[in-house]
C-alpha cells in the first residue's frame, strides 16, 4: 500500500504537486487506506473542491478520546493553478480557524486537520484533510426526499441557533444552503462548510467572491470586489435563511421564480430594486411566511433588525404559545420519535429505500439526482426532466446511446458495480466525474442493465468495480 503520511498542520500548508482536484475525486482514497490515525471508508459526498469520506480510528489509534466514526474532507491542491490552490488553502484556514474558536452543538465539530504527504500518489500529495464529526445526511437530501411536516419547524430552529452562535462569535457563514446543513443521527442540525466564512471586523467581514447564486441577497449582486474580497454582513446569512425556510415548507422550491440559478438571481435583483413583489408559496404557513418575509427584506438595512437571535426568540415564543403547539416537540418520547422519523427519511434518501434483490450478489441502492433544481421541485414526471441511462459508458452520452427507459429525480435504482473510469460527464452544476454505476432495469428489459453517470446521484454505495466494458 503506498505511503501516505501526515506532513504538518493546515496552518502553514504549502502548495505543491501535480494532478486534478475534483476530477475523479471520489477515487482519490481507496477504502482501507490509512490517513494519519484514520482508516478510510466509503465516499459520502463530493463538493466543488473536495471529497468527503467516512473513516474510523485505525487499530490502536481508537479509544475513548476518538469518535468511532468521522468524516474526512480531502481538498487536493496538487496540479491546480496557483490562484485556485491558494483559494483552497485559504478556505481550509478559515474552516480550521472557525472550528478552533467557535465550537457549538449546532456547528459540525472539527476534530483535527493536516496536510498529506504522498510522494507516490501525486493527486494526494499536499492535499489538505479536515477530520470532522460525521453527520448522517444533509438537509438537501432530506428536501429531495420530502421533509416530514412535524420536523420542519425544529430544523429551522436548529439552523437559526447555529447562525445565532456564529454571529455572536463574530463570524458570517456566507454560504448557508441546504447542502451545508447537516443532520446528526439523532436528527440534530449542524451547520457545516465554513470555507467561505468571514470574521467580522466591526460591522462586516470579507469573503471570497464566491457563494451559491440561489442564496445570495440582492446587495451581493452589485457588491464591489476589493483586494480583501467582497463585504459580507450577518444579514447575508439571514437572507439565505429566508430562502431555506421557504424551501423547507414549499417542497424545496425557491421563493424566486426562474429555470436557472441566474434567472432566479435576476428575479432576486428585480425584487431588491422594488420592481417585483415577494411571492411566496401558499404552502408556507403564516408564522413561517412572516419569518421568511422578514429574512427576505430587500435591503441590508431593512433586514438588519432581524438578527438570528431575534428570530430564534420569535420561534421560541411561538413554540410556547398554545396556538402554535403544532411546532412544539412534546416531551422526550415525541422528540425521540421525530429523530427516528428524520433519520429514517434521511436514510431512505441516502439509500434509495429499495430492497436488494439478490442477497448473494453485492448491490447498492442509489437515488437519481437531477442537478436542474426546477426539475427537482416538479412532482410530475415531465419528459423534459427525465434523465437517460447509457447503453455504453465509454461512448458519448447522447440520445443514441441511452436505453428507452427514462429515470427522474428521486427514483430509486439498484446498482451492482461501479466503473471508475468511463467517459467524463459534467452535470448542470459543473460537477465532473468519470465514474458510472451499472444499474438494474426492470425485469424483462433488454438489455437487463444500463449505466448511470455518478454525477446523476449523490449516493455512492460501496460496490465492487465493474469489469471494463468491451468496445
Ligand atoms: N461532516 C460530514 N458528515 C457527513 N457528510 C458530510 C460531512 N461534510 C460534508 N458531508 C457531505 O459531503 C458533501 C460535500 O461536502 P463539501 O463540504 O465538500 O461540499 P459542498 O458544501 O457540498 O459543496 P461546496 O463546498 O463546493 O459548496 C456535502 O454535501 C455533504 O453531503
Amino acid at each position: 500500500m503506498p505511503a501516505i503520511t501526515v506532513q504538518g498542520a493546515v496552518l502553514g500548508a504549502g502548495i505543491s504537486g501535480a494532478a486534478g482536484a475534483t476530477e475523479e475525486s471520489v477515487d482519490l482514497l481507496p477504502r482501507g487506506h490509512r490517513v494519519g490515525k484514520w482508516t478510510v471508508g466509503e465516499p459520502i459526498g463530493v463538493g466543488g473542491w473536495s471529497t468527503v469520506y467516512a473513516a474510523r480510528p485505525s487499530g490502536r489509534a481508537g479509544g475513548p478520546d476518538l469518535p468511532a466514526e468521522v468524516a474526512l474532507k480531502i481538498m487536493p491542491t496538487a496540479g491546480l493553478a496557483p490562484r485556485q490552490a491558494r483559494r483552497i488553502v485559504e478556505s481550509a484556514h478559515r474552516e480550521v480557524e472557525l472550528g478552533r474558536r467557535t465550537g457549538h452543538p449546532r456547528l459540525i465539530g472539527l476534530i483535527e486537520s493536516f496536510v498529506l504527504g504522498a510522494p507516490d500518489r501525486p493527486a494526494l500529495d499536499g492535499a489538505i484533510v479536515l477530520v470532522m464529526e460525521r453527520a448522517a445526511g444533509s438537509l438537501r437530501e432530506l428536501l429531495d426526499a420530502g421533509v416530514p411536516e412535524a420536523d420542519r419547524g425544529r430544523l429551522i430552529e436548529g439552523i437559526c441557533a447555529g447562525l445565532a452562535h456564529l454571529h455572536r462569535a463574530g463570524w458570517v457563514h456566507a454560504d448557508l444552503k441546504p447542502e451545508n446543513v447537516l443532520l446528526g443521527r439523532d436528527g440534530s442540525v449542524k451547520l457545516s462548510d465554513f470555507g467561505l466564512a468571514a470574521e467580522l471586523t466591526g460591522t462586516h467581514g470579507y469573503a471570497p467572491p464566491l457563494g451559491t447564486l440561489d442564496y445570495l441577497p440582492p446587495e451581493r449582486w452589485k457588491a464591489p470586489l476589493g483586494a480583501q474580497g467582497v463585504q459580507v454582513r450577518p444579514s447575508a446569512d439571514i437572507w439565505a435563511l429566508g430562502v431555506v425556510i421557504h424551501e423547507v415548507f414549499a417542497s424545496g422550491t425557491s421563493p424566486f421564480a426562474g429555470a436557472t440559478p441566474l434567472a432566479r438571481g435576476a428575479a432576486v435583483q428585480e425584487y431588491g430594486e422594488g420592481r417585483a413583489p415577494l411571492r411566496m408559496d401558499h404552502a408556507v404557513p403564516p408564522f413561517w411566511r412572516q419569518l421568511a418575509a422578514d429574512c427576505l427584506a430587500p435591503t441590508h438595512e431593512a433586514r438588519a433588525g432581524h438578527t438570528a437571535d431575534s428570530l430564534l426568540g420569535r420561534i421560541a415564543a411561538a413554540r410556547r404559545t398554545p396556538r402554535r403547539r403544532r411546532i412544539r416537540p412534546r416531551g422526550r418520547a415525541r422528540a425521540a420519535l421525530l429523530a427516528v422519523a428524520l433519520c429514517a427519511t434521511a436514510g431512505a434518501a441516502l439509500s434509495g429505500g429499495t430492497p436488494r434483490d439478490d442477497p448473494a450478489r453485492p448491490t447498492g441502492d442509489l437515488t437519481v439526482f437531477n442537478a436542474d433544481r426546477t426539475c427537482r421541485s416538479r412532482p410530475a414526471r415531465e419528459p423534459q426532466c427525465s434523465l437517460g441511462l447509457a447503453i455504453d459508458p465509454m461512448a458519448p452520452y447522447t440520445p443514441a446511446n441511452v436505453v428507452p427507459i427514462r429515470v427522474w429525480h428521486g427514483d430509486p435504482l439498484t446498482a451492482e458495480c461501479r466503473l471508475p473510469h468511463g467517459l467524463p460527464i459534467v452535470d448542470e452544476d459543473g460537477h465532473r466525474s468519470t465514474q458510472w454505476f451499472r444499474v438494474h432495469l426492470p425485469t424483462g428489459s433488454t438489455p437487463p442493465t444500463a449505466w448511470l453517470p455518478a454525477v446523476r446521484t449523490r449516493t455512492h454505495p460501496s460496490l465492487p468495480d465493474c469489469p471494463h466494458p468491451s468496445p
